[in-house]
C-alpha cells in the first residue's frame, strides 16, 4: 500500500482568462474546482494507474468536505485526520503565465496532531509513505522528520517531496527516491546553473553518497535523468502542448514510488515516472490512465 500524506491539502480554484490586468476587475473565461495538494495528486494518479493507495492528512469545515467528496467520486481510499478549522483554498491562475497564489492553511491542535500519527500504526513491511507538500499553521518545521523512525519502525520505506537543506537533511534516513529538478539540485550544492548531463549526473551521485536509495532529475521539457552509483540513463519527454504544469512533479513521483514498489524494477519505474509527468504536463487537470499509456509509448530511454 503507497500512503499519500498531505498534511495541507487545498481545493485548487483554477481559473482562465486571456489577459490579466491588476489592479482592475478581470472576467474568467472559466473555472473549475479541484481537490488538491501533492499527497492527494499523488495517491490521484496511483489511483489512475490501478495501483493501491490511501490518503492521509488533515482535513477540516466545507472546503475538507468538498474534497473528501471528490475523492469518494473518483473511488479513492482516504483516511484523513478531522480537524476544526478550514482546509485551504489555493488559486491556479491561468493567462499568459501561470500565477499560483497558495494560502497558508488552517491551524492544527495538538489532539489532531496526535490523532493523525495514530494513523500511521497501520503501516506493514512493504508499504510506502510519501510525504508531500507544506506543513499547515501549528506543526513544527521538523515535523516530516519526525514521523520518519514511526514509518521505520513498522518496516516501511518513505519518500518526502522537499528541496534544500530540508531534503539534506533526510538522506542518512534513505529515502526511497528524491527527484530534484536540475535548477533545485544546482541550488542543494551551490552550484552554478549545470551546463552539461555530466555534471547533473555527477550531483545526482552525491545525493546517493549521502543516502537516497534512488535519484532522479527532472528537467522540464529537456527530459529527466536517472542515475545510480555506477550508471546513468536520460529518458526523452515527448513533444506536446505543456497546457498545466501544477501536479507534473507530484505524477512523476507517483509513476515511479508507485512502479518501484509492485515490481522493484527501477528503468520501468522511471520510464512510468516520465509518462505520468507529461500526460499531466499535457493535461488541464491530472493525467488519465489513458493519457499515460498514450504518453509512455512515445518515451525513449537511453543509458548514458
Ligand atoms: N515541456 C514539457 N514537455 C513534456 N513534459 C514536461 C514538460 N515540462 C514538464 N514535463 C513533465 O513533468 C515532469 C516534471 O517537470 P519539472 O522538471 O518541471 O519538475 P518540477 O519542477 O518538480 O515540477 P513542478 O512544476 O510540479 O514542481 C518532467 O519530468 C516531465 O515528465
Ligand atoms: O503549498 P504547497 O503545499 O507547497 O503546494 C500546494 C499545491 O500547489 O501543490 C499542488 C501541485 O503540486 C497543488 O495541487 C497545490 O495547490
Amino acid at each position: 500500500m503507497i500512503y499519500s500524506v498531505t498534511l495541507n491539502p487545498s481545493i485548487d480554484y483554477v481559473v482562465g482568462l486571456n489577459n490579466l490586468t491588476l489592479g482592475r476587475v478581470n472576467r474568467l473565461d472559466n473555472s473549475v474546482l479541484l481537490p488538491g495538494g501533492k499527497g492527494i495528486n499523488v495517491s490521484r494518479i496511483l489511483k489512475a494507474l490501478d495501483l493501491p493507495t490511501t490518503a492521509l492528512g488533515f482535513i477540516g469545515g466545507f472546503t475538507g468536505q468538498f474534497i473528501t467528496d471528490q475523492l469518494a467520486k473518483l473511488d479513492l481510499p482516504c483516511a484523513f485526520t478531522e480537524i476544526h478549522d478550514n482546509t485551504r483554498i489555493n488559486v491556479k491562475l491561468k493567462a499568459e503565465d501561470e500565477t499560483e497564489l497558495n494560502a497558508p492553511g488552517p491551524q492544527i491542535s495538538a489532539e489532531e496532531i496526535a490523532a493523525f500519527k495514530g494513523q500511521l500504526d497501520q503501516l506493514q513491511s512493504g508499504d510506502v509513505v510519501v510525504m508531500a507538500g507544506s506543513l499547515p499553521n501549528g506543526l513544527p518545521e521538523s515535523f516530516y522528520r519526525d514521523l520518519i523512525p514511526l514509518i521505520h519502525e513498522h518496516g516501511a520505506d518513505f519518500v518526502i517531496d522537499t528541496t534544500g537543506q530540508a531534503l539534506l537533511d533526510t538522506l542518512p534516513d534513505h529515502p526511497l527516491v528524491v527527484k530534484p529538478n536540475h535548477h533545485e539540485l544546482a541550488e542543494l550544492f551551490g552550484d552554478p546553473e549545470y551546463t552539461s548531463l555530466d555534471e547533473i549526473v555527477t550531483a545526482g551521485r552525491k545525493l546517493l553518497d549521502l543516502g537516497a536509495q534512488h535519484v532522479l532529475v527532472s528537467m522540464a521539457g529537456a527530459g529527466a535523468l536517472m542515475i545510480t552509483a555506477d550508471k546513468a540513463w536520460h529518458g526523452t519527454v515527448p513533444a506536446g502542448k505543456v497546457q498545466n504544469s501544477v501536479g507534473a512533479g507530484d505524477s512523476m513521483l507517483a509513476g515511479f514510488t508507485g512502479t518501484f514498489a509492485t515490481t522493484h524494477d527501477p528503468l520501468a519505474s522511471f520510464q512510468v515516472a516520465i509518462a505520468c509527468g507529461s500526460a499531466t504536463a499535457f493535461s488541464t487537470d491530472l493525467a488519465s490512465a489513458a493519457k499515460i499509456a498514450e504518453v509512455k509509448s512515445t518515451i525513449t530511454i537511453t543509458e548514458l
